[in-house]
């Protein structure tokens, strides 16, 4: 019998802070998004190396079964109107799913199915959110401070951005400072 206490990985809940192993870190910046934005004029403007998002994560062994954990912390800001978001994708394994909890700063999680049903749900420091198989996911922070969520998945789920070649069916604006969801009309 091993009588020895690991001292454990750690998550820093009001920053998200990952630490106590190696790490790797992924920042995506307004350049990595071309056509995520529906202002192309503004994105155009601003987009430069502006980060939009940071993923930090566990270097966990990539095997069959295990689970990657990670937090993403996305900026405060806007294309145009139009909040930052995360490019969000589908999982190449489409039937795996993956849990988000919020950590700080507020936002919306949008969800859509291979049918482009859409829900949203909102994000905040403590909210869980379960995500489907069979469904795209992606982070919008519609608050003023960084929004960073845990994301715990699968490590074969895979990443699938090009299935969303449509893009998602809602965009999340800044409506005079209300927030306000519309319908993306891709005729
Ligand atoms: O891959 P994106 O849509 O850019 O989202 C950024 C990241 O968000 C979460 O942390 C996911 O679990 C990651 O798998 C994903 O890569
Ligand atoms: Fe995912």
């Amino acid at each position: 019998m091993d009588s020895t206490i690991i001292q454990p990985l750690h998550l820093a809940w009001c920053s998200g802070a990952l630490s106590g192993a190696p790490l790797l870190t992924k920042s995506t910046t307004l350049q990595d998004l071309p056509g995520v934005f529906a202002d192309h004029t503004c994105w155009q403007s601003l987009a430069g190396s502006k980060p939009v998002y940071h993923v930090e994560m566990f270097a966990t062994p990539d095997r069959p079964g295990e689970l990657y954990t990670g937090v993403t912390h996305l900026m405060p800001g806007k294309v145009g109107e139009e909040f930052f978001m995360t490019r969000g994708h589908f999982h190449a394994r489409r039937e795996q799913g993956e849990v988000y909890i919020g950590l700080r700063g507020e936002g919306l999680l949008l969800l859509q199915d291979e049918q482009n049903s859409t829900r949203l749900e909102r994000v905040y420091p403590g909210s869980v959110h379960t995500i489907p198989g069979f469904t795209a996911h992606r982070l919008i922070n519609t608050g003023n401070e960084i929004l960073s969520a845990l994301a715990v998945w699968p490590c074969s789920a895979g990443h699938d951005y090009s299935a969303l070649k449509n893009g998602f069916a809602l965009r999340v604006v800044d409506d005079a400072g209300s927030v306000r969801v519309m319908e993306v009309n891709h005729d």
